[in-house]
């Protein structure tokens, strides 16, 4: 894979009075060409400050991000200009401009960019209809739905046909039939004009949707990167496991009456296909044990989708052991927990 964005040690400090507070703590992380690839952090992690210095609309402290080999913190200001009309951004708040119609807030972008009047009416047509707002073009911004903002401000970070979108909690202010419906649109014009995105989000449900690479900040710092799928599957940082947590709470008190009793759960995670097919019962027929199934989930993700499940074997300690060594020969994960 290509690498798009590659940032190093990346830093942002900020001086409040007189004390030093680092915002965004020497981040270091590659994202490849057409990837969506989300951020994921509670509040205050340094989600918003890490995205805006993607397009330097906050400068870093100290580190690099070279995009497309070259580094960004060094462009002087006419090429930040044009960096920044290739790097489109959206808003959890949108920023539409009120007093223009929704063609007009699309055709500021072009305008602003230097287009020809002629050529921006076609342009305006061609984005309203990828974002599916053909039949509002001549809408202002108070008569649309918050779904419809989000498409308008889409439309215009695509005005200037840019590489890298950067998406800051844009579906955080939406309904959760909205938001699916919003990041369907992101996901199809990732695919149609080989966009690499970039959106922050505190919603794990965001990036299980639709990001194939996700990193986990928290406290200004990069606690774990991967693949959604590797995170999902198998997420190594206690916060990450809270994000991801698979065990319903019910759960949880019995995996503490298993402890003080003395019985072993285990957790099984599958992925892909895996997912689908019966092991446990194959596994129970071939090796004449009981299973007691705690709980499981499946979380489909972007492009993949992975499973959980937690169970206790009863039998013999050989029957065990033989049956645990089948999952793992079936290229299932098998975790004590
Ligand atoms: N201009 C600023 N001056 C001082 N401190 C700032 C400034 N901007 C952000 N911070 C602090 O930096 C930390 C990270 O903020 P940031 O907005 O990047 O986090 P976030 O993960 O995006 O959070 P949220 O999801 O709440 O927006 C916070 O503690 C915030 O108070």
């Amino acid at each position: 894979m290509a690498k798009h964005i590659e940032v190093k040690n990346l830093t942002k400090i900020y001086t409040n009075v007189d004390k030093e507070f680092k915002a965004v703590d020497d981040i270091s992380l590659s994202i490849n060409k057409n990837d969506i690839y989300g951020i994921m952090g509670l509040s205050g992690a340094g989600k918003s400050t890490f995205i805006r210095m993607l397009n330097r609309l906050e400068e870093p402290s100290s580190g690099e991000i070279y995009v497309n080999g070259e580094n960004i913190v060094e462009l002087p200001k006419k090429r930040l200009l044009e960096y920044r009309r290739k790097t489109g951004m959206i808003f959890q708040h949108f920023n539409l401009l009120s007093s223009r119609d929704v063609k007009g807030n699309v055709a500021f972008a072009l305008e602003l960019a230097g287009w020809p009047k002629n050529k921006i009416e076609p342009r305006v047509d061609e984005l309203l209809e990828l974002v599916g707002l053909e039949d509002k073009r001549n809408v202002y911004p108070s008569q649309l739905s918050g779904g419809q903002k989000q498409r308008v401000a889409i439309a215009r970070a695509l005005a200037n046909y840019p590489e890298i979108l950067l998406s800051d909690e844009a579906t955080s202010a939406l309904d959760p039939r909205t938001t699916v419906s919003i990041l369907e649109l992101l996901k199809n014009i990732q695919k149609k004009l080989g966009l690499t995105i970039v959106l922050i989000t505190h919603q794990m449900e965001v990036i299980r949707k639709v990001c194939n690479r996700t990193a986990i900040l928290s406290d200004g710092k990069l606690i774990e990167e991967g693949s959604t799928k590797e995170i999902f599957l198998n997420p190594k940082n206690e916060l990450t496991r809270e994000f991801v947590s698979h065990i319903a709470p019910e759960t949880e008190n019995k995996k503490e009456k298993m402890k003080i009793t003395g019985k072993q759960m285990l957790k099984l995670n599958f992925q892909g296909e895996q997912a689908e097919k019966p092991y446990i019962s194959d596994m129970v027929k071939k090796y004449g044990l009981d299973v007691n199934i705690l709980g499981g989930t499946i979380d489909e993700l972007a492009d993949d989708k992975v499973g959980h499940l937690l169970v206790e074997i009863l039998g013999s300690d050989t029957d065990r052991n033989s049956a645990i060594n089948w999952l793992k020969e079936n290229k299932i994960e098998v975790e004590e927990v």
